[in-house]
């Protein structure tokens, strides 16, 4: 196991003219670990992804990948490998050669069973000699995964990987990500989707206007911050609502949304009230039978964390 990080950036500032992308963004991902890059448009996300791929260059900071500093050369760094905006595919050729113009392009020697190999492993033998250019934005993204893995990276980069990918589709390209992560490789991934973040990274960073505005575990943004809202169904719905409301700590939320159902009840509470609430409920008797946030706790503290620093509070 090596023994640097896969990425260790410091005061990473990037400029497009007036325009500045990324203002002092340090930044650490360990081996083996799957790190979310979350951030409203424009925040910075792509630029910061691009740079580990040697897409573009720092205007100043220090960044290290796989232990090396990236030095101003536009070539991605060795054992680097990914895409931002899509993946650059030959629409006229097939899935199979796009990958084998690639192997040779390369100068990769893993030769037809590999390009096999990395079709199996996204999910798409089937199509193989399908041309791209009849391809959806997911077997595009699925593809262009494919032609990362051909590489074998040890650091994967990949902006919004997700997108376009049907629910079967992101189960296999999760699948494949989580098994790469356990022998080793490193991913960095961005993501507007809050429950695909969740599903798959122990940390997240969270950009906002080219800073970053929290970075850490899941765990940790969950819990941290702020009050979140839950919902409640209970074997007593009548007799919840009475704990509830004596219980210091939690608010019951009447929301217009959720009064349809009945049973349900929301309530709003930091956790240690929320664990004081479920041992009153059983502690009377009340069987619990769902109790989950609203909104995940990460996209609780993604809106939160942005909008102060959109105010400056
Ligand atoms: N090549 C470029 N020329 C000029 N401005 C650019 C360029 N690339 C990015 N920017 C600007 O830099 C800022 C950060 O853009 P970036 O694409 O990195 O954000 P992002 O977080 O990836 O956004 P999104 O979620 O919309 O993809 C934006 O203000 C963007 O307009």
């Amino acid at each position: 196991m090596d023994t640097f990080p896969a990425i260790r950036a410091r005061g990473i500032t990037k400029c497009f003219g007036d325009v500045v992308a990324l203002d002092g963004i340090d930044l650490d991902v360990a081996h083996g670990q799957i790190h979310g890059l979350v951030g409203p448009n424009g925040a910075g996300k792509t630029t910061l992804l691009g740079l580990l791929l040697g897409l573009a260059v720092a205007d100043s900071g220090r960044l290290e990948v796989l232990g090396t500093p990236v030095e101003r050369a536009l070539t991605t760094p060795d054992g680097v490998a990914g895409f931002v905006d899509g993946p650059g595919l030959y629409p006229s050729l097939t899935a199979r050669q796009n990958l084998t113009a690639l192997t040779a392009l390369r100068g990769l020697d893993t030769g037809l069973s590999g390009v096999d190999d990395v079709l199996d492993q996204v999910g798409l033998t089937e199509v193989a000699d399908d041309r791209a250019r009849g391809f959806s934005l997911g077997m595009r993204q699925r593809l262009g995964l494919a032609a990362a893995l051909l590489t074998r990276p040890r650091l994967l980069v990949l902006d919004e990987p997700s997108n376009g990918l049907d629910p079967a589709g992101k189960k296999h390209v999760h699948g494949v990500l989580t098994r790469l992560a356990a022998e080793g490789t490193s991913v960095v991934l961005s993501s507007h989707r809050m429950d695909d973040l969740e599903a798959l990274c122990s940390e997240v960073t969270i950009i906002a206007t080219g800073r970053v505005v929290f970075s850490g575990p899941l765990g940790k943004l969950a819990t941290d911050h702020r009050e979140l809202d839950y919902r409640l169904l209970t074997s007593d719905p009548q007799a919840a609502r009475r704990v509830a409301a004596e219980t210091a700590g939690v608010r019951i939320v009447d929301d217009a949304a959720v009064r349809q159902d009945s049973d349900l009840l929301v309530i709003r509470a930091l956790v240690p009230a929320l664990d004081e609430l479920v041992v009153r409920l059983v502690g009377a008797g009340i069987a619990l039978r769902e109790l989950a946030p609203v909104v995940s706790p990460l996209e609780a503290a993604f809106l939160a964390l942005t909008e102060q620093k959109e105010t400056g509070s």
